[in-house]
């Protein structure tokens, strides 16, 4: 898979050579490339921003550079998908993460600013895929760290790249844990400061671990993710029980 990012801060993504990624990169599992945006302006102060149409504050990011750093990164007839990191985006989840990872051409667009000229993501969705995608609803001054945390999640998914697939079974959000979260683990010791690992655990009866684990997944999920459950694991908090 070929990854692109397109930055002002180009050495904000560092840390993707690093680690997991690092390795698929080093492996040939994912070909990175980081461009800067000033490497498609023209003027001699590199101008990427203007004042908004409209009034208002901050600054917006001029289409030019953009089209121009589209073109040269994904020519006429490529099949590519571009993703415009914005915080008005369609939520990041896992199911877009194992989308994502079986693309063969991916370009991640790092707004800044109060954002990029709507008329980039107009004008690139006449010739490629686009998605404009937010990793949550909090403040951040760009979109770097978005793009550092959607590849992580969707490079680590690409076959070859983790060692053990199986460990990708039972995550939290993952489609083969029914969107739950990860029950709690434990390792050695089997006591820590007067903490007692569960006695289950240690029992060596794979059928009552795994029912327990479900149950601690589901009970977690219930009380800090009730909007995940599925249906048949929903119980309504104040479900009236029979008088005794
Ligand atoms: N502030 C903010 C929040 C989420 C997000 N996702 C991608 S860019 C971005 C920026």
């Amino acid at each position: 898979m070929r990854v692109d990012v397109v930055s002002i801060f180009p050495d904000y993504l560092a840390p993707l050579r690093l680690s997991l990624v690092g390795k698929a990169i080093e492996t040939g599992l994912i070909d990175l490339a980081v461009h800067d945006l000033r490497d498609w302006t023209h003027d001699r102060h590199r101008t990427v921003d203007d004042t908004p149409y409209g009034g208002g504050a901050g600054m917006v990011m001029r289409p030019e550079p953009w089209g121009e750093a589209l073109d040269d990164l994904v020519p006429a007839g490529t099949d590519a998908r571009l993703l415009i990191m914005t915080p008005s985006g369609r939520p990041f989840d896992q199911r877009l993460a194992a989308e994502l990872a079986a693309e063969p051409r991916v370009i991640i667009a790092c707004g800044r600013y109060e954002g990029i000229d709507a008329r980039v993501a107009e004008h690139a969705a006449t010739r490629m895929r686009v998605d404009e995608v937010s990793i949550g609803d909090y403040v951040l001054n760009g979109g770097e760290a978005a793009a550092l945390v959607i590849i992580e999640a969707f490079a680590r998914l690409i076959p070859g790249v983790i060692g053990n697939p199986e460990s990708l079974a039972e995550e939290s959000h993952s489609a083969d844990h029914d969107q739950l979260l990860e029950y709690p683990v434990y390792t050695k010791p089997a006591a820590w400061r007067g903490l007692e690992v569960p006695e289950v655990l240690l029992s060596g009866h794979h059928g009552r671990i795994t029912a327990w684990r479900h149950e601690r997944a589901v009970e977690l999920t219930r009380r800090r993710r009730p909007e995940l459950l599925p249906d048949a694991e929903r119980t309504d908090e104040l479900e009236v029980r029979p008088a005794v």
